[in-house]
């Protein structure tokens, strides 16, 4: 008897992704007022993957990680973390705003050190103190420490409020234009602080920016989010340039300078498309409707039936 022998087929399961939007649509409002913002959201982040997502303003980017957050919920389809449904915030997903919302009562110090407090109670005073005083550290505030916000420049907020969220240790990173409040030179010492932090954690992040520089310096992966209503998301642009990279350099790289061309040139097209699109629909023939006046609902319905029209 011979045995016939299955041809071996190679099968690569894909990384396992760490989060995931599926079929994901999203709208504000009701009746004539409603607004549709996403419109079938798909996207696979891998773990410690960096995925920058990058778009027009209004376009919904915000709403996008508010959903990743579980600060918002889906109208449609789903949002999942490590396979599951994401029913609602948690440290497990460290959310850094445009806005650092720090509580102005509190120093530096005291603002990091509410959040670890509240997340590893089971440590000790000591271990926590030391927890708070690492991360200060690491975004370069420890001179600062005493301070409170009104005391410190926007960059040293936004620091503060990086390190208050990279404190809690979370698996995932929201970063949700961290930085488009800065000015130029701010914001390029702490694209940079970022690269170096992420490089050495390497925690999975979504990073929301409207600057292509500053998607391709950080991210392994570029999504444009299509300007809406009903904002899609684009295909996906592999940034191929090795790590660690340093910003200086990359002005000269020729890899880089053509990842931006394209990049850009997709956004300025989409954009072009989506205003032709615009005007098209508000010079559309106008339909002229019935000239109807409602009648009284308070009538009883033989009323309305039996007067005359
Ligand atoms: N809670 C809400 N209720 C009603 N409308 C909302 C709500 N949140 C967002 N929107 C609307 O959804 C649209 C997209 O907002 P969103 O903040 O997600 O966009 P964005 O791309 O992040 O914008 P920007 O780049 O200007 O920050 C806007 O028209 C906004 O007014």
């Amino acid at each position: 008897m011979t045995h016939r022998v299955k041809p071996s087929i190679r099968t690569e399961t894909p990384p396992a992704s760490k989060l995931s939007m599926r079929g994901v649509g999203k709208g504000f409002g009701s009746g004539v007022s409603r607004k549709e913002i996403l419109h079938d959201i798909d996207l696979e982040i891998a773990d410690g993957e960096f995925v920058a997502i990058v778009g027009f303003s209004g376009s919904g980017k915000s709403t996008l990680t508010k959903l990743l957050a579980g600060l918002e919920t889906p109208d449609t389809g789903t949002v999942l973390m490590d396979g599951m449904a994401i029913s609602g915030p948690g440290p497990e997903r460290g959310i850094v705003f445009q806005n650092y919302s720090l509580l102005p009562w509190l120093t530096v110090r005291g603002n990091v050190a509410l959040s670890v407090d509240a997340v590893f109670r089971s440590w000790t005073k000591a271990e926590r103190k030391d927890h708070v005083e690492k991360f200060i550290e690491m975004v370069g505030l420890s001179h600062a420490a005493h301070r409170r916000p009104h005391e410190l420049s926007g960059g040293m907020r936004q620091r503060t409020s990086l390190a208050r969220t990279l404190a809690l240790k979370p698996q995932v990173l929201l970063l949700d234009e961290p930085l488009s409040a800065l000015d130029a030179l701010t914001r390029s010492v702490l694209q940079e602080e970022i690269l170096k932090i992420w490089e050495e954690e390497r925690q999975t992040c979504l990073l929301i920016t409207n600057d292509v520089d500053e998607a391709i310096l950080l991210a392994d992966r570029i999504v444009p989010l299509n300007p809406g209503p009903n904002a899609t998301l684009g295909p996906s642009f592999v940034v191929g340039l090795d790590r660690p990279r340093i910003k200086s350099e990359l002005n000269h790289n020729e890899s880089f300078k053509k990842l931006r061309n394209t990049v850009t040139k997709y956004l300025v097209d989409v954009r072009r498309e989506a205003r032709a699109k615009e005007a098209e629909a508000s010079t559309a023939e106008v339909i002229e409707l019935p000239d109807l006046q409602p009648r009284s609902l308070s009538l009883p319905s033989k009323a309305i039936l039996n007067s005359p029209v």
